[in-house]
């Protein structure tokens, strides 16, 4: 295999949900990069045989909390872009978890950025360094000035928030050599698409309730989704500009958008599982909204009550249900206006790729066990 010179990036996380997208984005479509070094803790092998004659895809198992892991894998590189996080809004990782994955992490990255000489760092940040708030205030179409009442209390937020203030503030700084470094930071919002895991739960979810989903959030409460194809394409443009113009992206934030339909997190959802026959019950809540308030209340005190015994962790606690009731959506065109994006898929074409992803579930699913469900596969 002839590797050619072009240049080496560092995808943090490349083997998670959007790291994995990203990593076959930069090979479709990044022709100045010869090497792509997938830095995770977990490797996906899989990943290797995407190598081709002009790319080779260097799989790199490492820890981001431990500077010489990164430091390692980020030398002779020229950029990085750290999608490595642990997502936990549940309580199945300690708070202390999080925050030396996601913040000593983020550290270490910048630290290794300065001592390796690399000079550009592109952050996988999250909508939720804005909100939505424990108050329930509603994100309406906002943008990146957009007012808001931030408060932080979650550790995963939190850890989002503390992270992104880091890289914002190393935009500028001077790295080994004397050159400066630039960073940026991507917010996307919800994200969706082929291999999204909260996805297959909500569809397991489903099979279990005879394909019947239970509306449990108002249909007007619109929820920010993001398309996982345009968050990839989105991370390839700033890293391709943050070289060309680093004055222009260099300390910025940018929300990430496409073009999916503004809907409530449930409604949403049924764009893809109603392919499968699914139904939404309820043209409004089922359950009056303080019903399930103290359905999470309960699964909150459930989850302290057997900490030590074993991890009791719902979908549904009083954070989730904060954030699936409290409208937070984004209307802005900041990232089109400094690096010219605009979203890689359109709509229609992100809706028949996460169909035929969720369709594929119920093939798989079948496979294994002939689930004793026979004449509910009733795929359109
Ligand atoms: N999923 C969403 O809806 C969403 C929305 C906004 C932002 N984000 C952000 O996007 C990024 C990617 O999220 P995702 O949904 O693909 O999550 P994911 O869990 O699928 O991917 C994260 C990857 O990071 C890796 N990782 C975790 N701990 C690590 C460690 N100590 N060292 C090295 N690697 C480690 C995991 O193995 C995993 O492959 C994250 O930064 C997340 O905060 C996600
Ligand atoms: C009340 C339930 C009835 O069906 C629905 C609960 C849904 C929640 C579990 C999810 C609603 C919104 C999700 C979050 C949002 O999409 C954005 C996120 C940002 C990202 O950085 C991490 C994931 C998440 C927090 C995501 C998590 C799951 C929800 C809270």
């Amino acid at each position: 295999m002839t590797v050619g010179s072009g240049q080496v990036y560092v995808v943090t996380g490349g083997c998670g949900f959007l790291g994995s997208h990203l990593v076959r984005m930069l090979l479709e479509h990044e022709k100045n990069i010869s090497e792509i070094r997938v830095f995770d803790l977990h490797l996906d092998e899989s990943l290797r045989t995407l190598s081709n004659d002009r790319v080779k895809v260097r799989l790199i198992s490492g820890d981001i909390s431990r500077l010489e892991d990164v430091r390692e894998a980020l030398r002779g590189s020229h950029l990085v872009i750290h999608t490595a996080s642990l997502v936990d809004v549940w309580g199945r990782v300690p708070a202390s978890k999080i925050t030396e994955v996601n913040v000593t992490g983020t550290m270490n990255v910048l630290q290794a950025c300065k001592e390796e000489e690399v000079q550009y760092l592109v952050y996988t940040s999250s909508m939720e360094v804005v909100g939505p708030n424990i108050h329930g205030d509603h994100f309406y179409r906002g943008n990146e000035d957009t007012e808001y009442r931030i408060y932080h209390k979650e550790p995963y937020p939190l850890s989002k928030a503390k992270a992104e203030k880091l890289v914002l503030e190393a935009n500028g700084a001077k790295i080994k050599g004397g050159k400066l470094l630039y960073t940026c930071s991507l917010r996307p919002t919800g994200i969706y698409g082929e291999g999204h895991e909260l996805m297959k739960q909500f569809h397991r979810q489903g099979l279990r309730t005879g394909r019947c989903v239970f509306r449990a959030i108002p249909p007007a409460i619109e929820h920010g989704r993001v398309y996982v194809g345009n968050v990839a394409w989105m991370h390839l443009l700033a890293a391709r500009q943050l070289q060309i113009h680093p004055s222009t992206l260099g300390g910025q934030v940018y929300f990430c958008y496409d073009s999916s339909p503004y809907k409530s997190y449930e409604d949403f959802n049924m764009e893809f599982l109603s392919a499968c026959g699914f139904k939404i019950i309820g043209s409004r809540p089922l359950v009056p909204y303080f019903l399930l308030y103290l359905l999470a209340l309960l699964n909150a005190l459930m989850q302290w009550v057997l900490h030590g015994f074993f991890t009791y962790a719902p979908i549904l606690n009083p954070y989730t249900l904060a954030v699936a009731s409290t409208t937070f959506t984004v209307q802005t065109d900041k990232a089109e206006k400094h690096f010219g994006y605009q979203p890689l898929y359109a709509w229609e074409e992100a809706k028949k790729r996460t169909i035929t992803w969720v369709k594929s579930l119920e093939v798989s699913r079948k496979d294994l066990k002939d689930v004793g469900e026979k004449g509910n596969y009733c795929c359109n």
